[in-house]
């Protein structure tokens, strides 16, 4: 039911060219005066822009890229985010004021058109075609109506304005008028003269939707960080042929009348861009005035010819484009206008056409009945679409529902003589109403520019990070330093001056770098134990302390690597004994003492308080059952270091219950927190002291707190002792100066011969320098790395008791475990040479050790050496003590020979 009536055509003369409103000079002039006026700003973008492909249409990113194809695909990518749900294509009826001669036929008038109350969405509006009572009367319903009293400025902001203001937020608007030749469409459009600047925002202004949507989109302000861009083509379709309105001259383009006859550019499909108009100009305008001047110049180009309907008939489809793009950072969101004036349907016999007139006739009624088949195509929802029929709908395929916003503005003249085609269109606009759409936002994101953009973040990141490790680095390295120094002090503590005349330390500093012994929780000490004995200083502190002779500093030196290397190897005591190996030596360090003593003070109050915890948990039990709601909670330790006692009650209504008498006790109210264990046990006795004193009653939950308060108190008091204990038995300490006396004299020197120890033992007379209750210098003793050590007959100090050599009195003597193995290894590596050189008592002692300590059979291989690299320590032990024998042992010859 389309307007073709090819029978009725009748022919009619060509048209003068002046109708076609151009001349070549004339457009010469006009491209001049624009590329002039606006040479960079409005360029001629692409003889291959894109009309109908949405997603090729999105990327117009003009500023940064001249041509669409010079930038490889796969680097952008299309969003498409959905701005709603499924919409339809909006459909307004227009009706044209009645020209002059047809006010004549006003009586006869054929339309009732009931414009909706509001320009609410939903509110439809009615038209009645048919005159009154007529039994052929028809009510169409759309969205829109309007009289032919509706201003163009009422139609623009019903119709156009929300499609414009979705196409500035990136959603595809397309715009149609349709209708009958003279009803109206292209001054809808806006576009049926040269638009003229002034008075657009006028409402009274006849100003139609071209100009109005250019207004809205260069007074639309892009959000922040977002550059607009606007790019404009504009093409007619006449006689099938694809025309650039805007091509300039001698460019294939419609530089002229003639040109625009024989230009016929040709839709291609792209898989990725979709439809698009091979050759097309495409320009980039930055204001209102800008465009204005183009479509005057496109419209110059078009072709319009005196219709008998219309004489100022357009005879082709124009389809301005808009196309706004917003860029910011690595994204573009383009929204694409099509504003499409249809060349006007009509019964050809209406037209009187003939030649020209009538092959244009013909070919409009075509398209436009190809675009009818689409929008039944589409309006009941079949499979196939026939898009490829003519080449307005091929071009239109992505704007007609689809993805866009669409309106449809149908355009009907008012009298009698028009019923006809009325019907025509408003069954045509009725059917339109079916078509569904989706709207989307278009989006493309440059992953290239999104890649550069997240490198340079990370880059950024990795800058703070850098920067901030560099903080932190520089931190640790203020600790370090400082640790540093402090080690740096404590050995400078232990150097106070070098001895003289004693070399080549360091070579002897065999344990030199060695870290400090374990913890006891397997921490290692920062103190460097180790490298403090390469330091003169201890030799001489040695030295000088014990009378040893200068010439023996390197053994001595070799003789306490070894006994720190010995201490080292129990893990357990180790912090202590190395802490007291290190006292011993006079190397005393606050710092040291300071760390070990709070280490053993945690770990003590850590069981303290484990223990205490135990205990308070039963007894909250009894406090509860006894003190009732006046105690809600007792002696929770709140951290391991602090201790809690809450004697917490109501306030200080909770005094009556613990005290009374003459003297008031004052217990805590509230939470009390305590420095420590003991503070809680010291706080505990004097409550108790006081309450004994003053003989008063104490609530029994009181006192048996109080009461194990104090054991705890003992028990804590026994541990402690214990543990002075177990740390005097963690290092023998004559047992260590054995060993550095046999180190030296294995060395070669001789301790007990040198006059500065001859001098101070002489002092001291017959101390037990052995601690193996050997008997001091000058008695008759062997003393050996091992701890055997034994009296000589015939010697020894008069009236001393005989050193107590038996294996039960060398394992209690020995200074712990470890150094028990250590030594206990020892003698199981001797062999029988090494034996045999040992004196007979010697020999005993080491048999009747190795039987008790189940050594097995003795080896007959030699000796082997311990580990100290630098000096060679030999198992075997020599007398010491005065004698010839003594004398002739204290060479190197005799050294072995035992
Ligand atoms: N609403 C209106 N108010 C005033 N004048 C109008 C209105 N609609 C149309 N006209 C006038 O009617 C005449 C025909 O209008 P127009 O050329 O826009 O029709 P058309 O539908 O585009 O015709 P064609 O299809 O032949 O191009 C013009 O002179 C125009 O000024």
């Amino acid at each position: 039911m389309w307007p073709v009536d090819e029978s009725s055509v009748s022919v009619t003369s060509y048209p003068s060219t002046s109708m076609m409103s151009q001349s070549s000079a004339a457009n010469q002039k006009a491209w001049s005066s624009i590329l002039h006026q606006h040479p960079s700003s409005v360029p001629r973008m692409t003889s291959n822009a894109q009309v109908s492909s949405p997603t090729a249409s999105s990327i117009t990113n003009m500023s940064a890229r001249s041509s669409l194809r010079q930038y490889p695909t796969s680097s952008f990518s299309m969003n498409r985010s959905r701005v709603d749900a499924a919409s339809r294509v909006k459909v307004s009826v227009r009706v044209r004021p009645p020209f002059s001669d047809e006010i004549q036929a006003a009586d006869n008038f054929y339309l009732t058109v009931n414009v909706p109350e509001a320009k609410i969405e939903g509110k439809f509006g009615n038209v009645i075609l048919g005159r009154p009572n007529s039994d052929k009367q028809r009510s169409f319903v759309f969205d829109h109506t309007f009289s032919p009293a509706t201003s163009q400025a009422e139609i623009y902001s019903v119709i156009a304005e929300p499609i414009v203001s979705d196409v500035l937020r990136g959603v595809n608007g397309t715009i149609f008028a349709y209708g009958q030749t003279g009803t109206g469409k292209t001054y809808t459009m806006g576009i049926l003269e040269a638009i003229a600047s002034d008075d657009r925002s006028d409402a009274s202004s006849k100003q139609g939707l071209v100009p109005r949507a250019l207004t809205q989109i260069f007074e639309h302000e892009p959000e922040a960080g977002f550059a607009m861009e606007v790019t404009m083509s504009f093409i007619q379709i006449y006689c099938e042929t694809i025309q650039d309105l805007l091509a300039p001259d001698g460019d294939g383009g419609a530089a002229d009348a003639s040109s625009v006859a024989s230009s016929n550019l040709q839709i291609r499909e792209d898989p990725r861009k979709g439809f698009y108009v091979q050759g097309l100009s495409e320009y980039k305008i930055g204001t209102y005035k800008e465009a204005e001047s183009l479509i005057n110049l496109g419209l110059e180009n078009r072709a319009m010819a005196p219709t008998l309907m219309n004489t100022t008939s357009s005879r082709s489809h124009t389809v301005l484009t808009v196309k706004v793009a917003y860029s910011g950072g690595t994204r573009t969101r383009t929204g694409k206008l099509l504003l499409v004036d249809l060349a006007g349907s009509e019964r050809i016999r209406r037209t009187t056409s003939s030649g020209v007139r009538l092959s244009e006739a013909r070919s409009i009624n075509a398209s436009l009945s190809a675009l009818g088949n689409v929008i039944t195509a589409l309006a009941v929802g079949n499979k196939h679409v026939p898009f490829r029929d003519s080449k307005l709908t091929r071009l239109l395929q992505d704007s007609i529902g689809g993805t866009s916003s669409t309106a449809l503005i149908a355009t009907v003249g008012p009298a009698p003589v028009n019923e006809a085609e009325s019907l025509s269109t408003m069954t045509f606009a009725e059917r339109c109403m079916q078509i569904k759409s989706t709207r989307y936002v278009n989006e493309v994101t440059d992953w290239e520019d999104e890649c550069a953009k997240l490198q340079v973040q990370l880059a950024e990141t990795d800058q703070v990070y850098v920067q901030k490790m560099a903080g932190e680095s520089e931190k640790y390295e203020a600790i370090i330093h400082k640790l540093a120094a402090e080690l740096r002090n404590t050995r400078s503590n232990s150097v106070a001056s070098d001895v003289s005349g004693v070399s080549g330390l360091s070579s002897a500093n065999v344990e030199s770098g060695v870290a400090g012994g374990a913890g006891r929780r397997g921490r290692r000490s920062s103190f460097d134990v180790g490298a403090a004995f390469a330091t003169n200083s201890v030799v001489k502190s040695l030295v000088d302390k014990e009378g040893f002779g200068t010439d023996n500093s390197e053994a001595v030196l070799a003789g306490l690597n070894l006994v720190y290397k010995m201490l080292c190897q129990c893990a357990d005591e180790s912090t202590t004994a190395v802490f007291k190996y290190n006292t011993w030596l006079g190397l005393q360090n606050q710092q040291l003492e300071d760390k070990i003593r709070e280490e053993e003070e945690n770990e003590m109050l850590r069981n303290v308080d484990k223990e205490r915890m135990g205990k308070e948990d039963i007894l909250d039990e009894k406090m509860k059952a006894s003190l009732g709601p006046h105690l809600k909670q007792l002696g929770k330790t709140e951290s391991r270091e602090r201790v809690t006692a809450r004697f917490v009650g109501e306030g200080v209504d909770m005094k009556p219950h613990f005290m009374g008498g003459k003297e008031e006790v004052t217990v805590h109210p509230e939470l009390t927190e305590f420095e420590s264990t003991a503070a809680v046990i010291d706080y505990c006795d004097e409550l108790l002291m006081t309450i004994r004193k003053n003989g008063e009653k104490l609530e029994l939950g009181l006192w048996e707190k109080a009461e194990q308060f104090f054991a705890v108190k003992e028990d804590l008091a026994e541990d402690m002792v214990e543990r002075r204990q177990r740390e005097e038995e963690v290092v023998n300490w004559s047992f260590v100066l054995n060993v550095v006396k046999q180190v030296v004299k294995e060395g070669g020197g001789d301790l007990d011969s040198t006059p500065a120890r001859n001098n101070k033992t002489a002092g001291r007379g017959s101390a037990d320098v052995s601690g193996l209750g050997m008997q001091g210098v000058g008695d008759d003793s062997v003393v050996d790395t091992s701890g055997l050590t034994t009296p000589r007959s015939g010697s020894g100090g008069a009236g001393r008791a005989p050193v107590d050599m038996s294996p039960d009195r060398v394992k209690k003597l020995l200074p712990s475990q470890k150094v028990a193995n250590a030594l206990i290894d020892r003698v199981k590596k001797m062999t029988e040479e090494d034996i045999a050189k040992l004196p007979p008592s010697a020999q005993q002692n080491v048999y009747q050790l190795r039987e008790e300590f189940g050594l097995g059979p003795v080896v007959k291989k030699p000796s082997i050496a311990m580990n100290t690299p630098s000096f060679r320590v030999s198992p075997i032990a020599r007398a010491q003590g005065g004698g010839e024998e003594e004398e002739s042992d204290s060479d190197d010859e005799n050294f072995s020979r035992v």
